[in-house]
């Protein structure tokens, strides 16, 4: 057995008390006040969904407040102490834990038909591809809340000409209106993590259909952010456009100023020269 290192406990091994011990591979911080999961279980409205997903729920200390909704609730996990954990701890939930890693596994196997939302205390080493994940699947999930490293909360809820305003606030809010809620500080968690973390949930909006090509679009936004201090006009270059378009006023702007319906205006702007491209 490899030797403890700090906090930090092998993998596969639970702590002596019959708890789990967190590993820092998979971003484990436990919620150790009961509170802070009360608030970010009341985070989602639980209007228009009758199932909801829990990512990462641990030992279950948010679990336990989601059940007393009365949803069909399920969660997924990739530790297998975790969910030993919950299968000893919380025989509600039979047959709707699902040992698996987030990222990787087809949703539409957890809820084959009807919509979900999705909720947790995200591990944050992936917690912006679970956002991305939740982007792709969006058809299906209406509503999203979740606690994040602070950074990246409100980096996801940022306005245009904020200087944390980037390609993932673009993208989300694009789909969704984003909600800040709330701050929590690093002593509610065991081990605490470094930094701050901020709870937001994301409401998907009534038309979420984009008006131009989608993947134009994450290409737009990604290749004008590579190069943020650049005004459109240089960072796009790429897409070889006619001068008299380059000349429009909207080339001369910075990523940041840019909302995300400007985005979809240059995109569309756009299209007509670079959809074979
Ligand atoms: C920050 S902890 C939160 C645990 C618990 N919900 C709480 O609040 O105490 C993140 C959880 O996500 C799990 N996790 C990490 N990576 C995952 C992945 N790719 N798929 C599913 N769960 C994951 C971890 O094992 C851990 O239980």
């Amino acid at each position: 057995m490899k030797k403890n290192k700090g906090k930090y406990s092998p993998q596969h091994t639970p702590a002596n008390d019959g708890e789990v011990r967190a590993k820092k591979h998979l971003g484990q911080h436990f919620l150790t006040d009961e509170s802070v999961a009360e608030k970010i279980a009341d985070s989602l409205t639980w209007e228009g969904y009758e199932n909801v997903l829990e990512i990462g729920p641990g030992m279950g200390v948010l679990t336990k407040y989601l059940l007393k909704k009365g949803v069909n609730l399920h969660v997924i996990e990739i530790d297998r102490d975790s969910v030993a954990y919950l299968d000893e701890n919380y025989p509600t939930l039979e047959g709707k834990v699902h040992q698996e890693d987030f990222l990787k596994y087809d949703l539409r196997k957890i809820f084959p038909e009807g919509p979900y939302a999705i909720i947790g205390n995200f591990p944050y080493n992936i917690s912006t591809q679970i956002v991305f994940k939740t982007l792709e699947n969006r058809e299906e999930i209406p509503e999203f809340a979740g606690m994040f490293q602070k950074e990246v909360a409100q980096r996801i809820a940022a306005p245009h000409g904020n200087k944390t305003y980037g390609i993932l606030s673009v993208l989300t809010q694009a789909f969704y209106e984003v909600t800040y809620l709330l701050t929590v500080p690093p002593a509610v968690f065991n081990p605490p993590p470094k930094v701050e973390s901020g709870v937001i949930r994301l409401t998907r909006k009534e038309d979420y259909s984009l008006p131009c090509d989608e993947a134009l679009f994450f290409r737009v936004v990604k290749t004008a952010f590579q190069q943020r201090r650049k005004t459109l006009r240089n960072s796009l270059k790429i897409f070889q456009l006619p001068d008299n378009l380059r000349e429009d006023a909207i080339f001369g702007q910075r990523p940041e100023q840019l909302s995300t319906e400007q985005f979809i205006e240059l995109t569309l702007k756009i299209e007509p020269y670079a959809i074979s491209t």
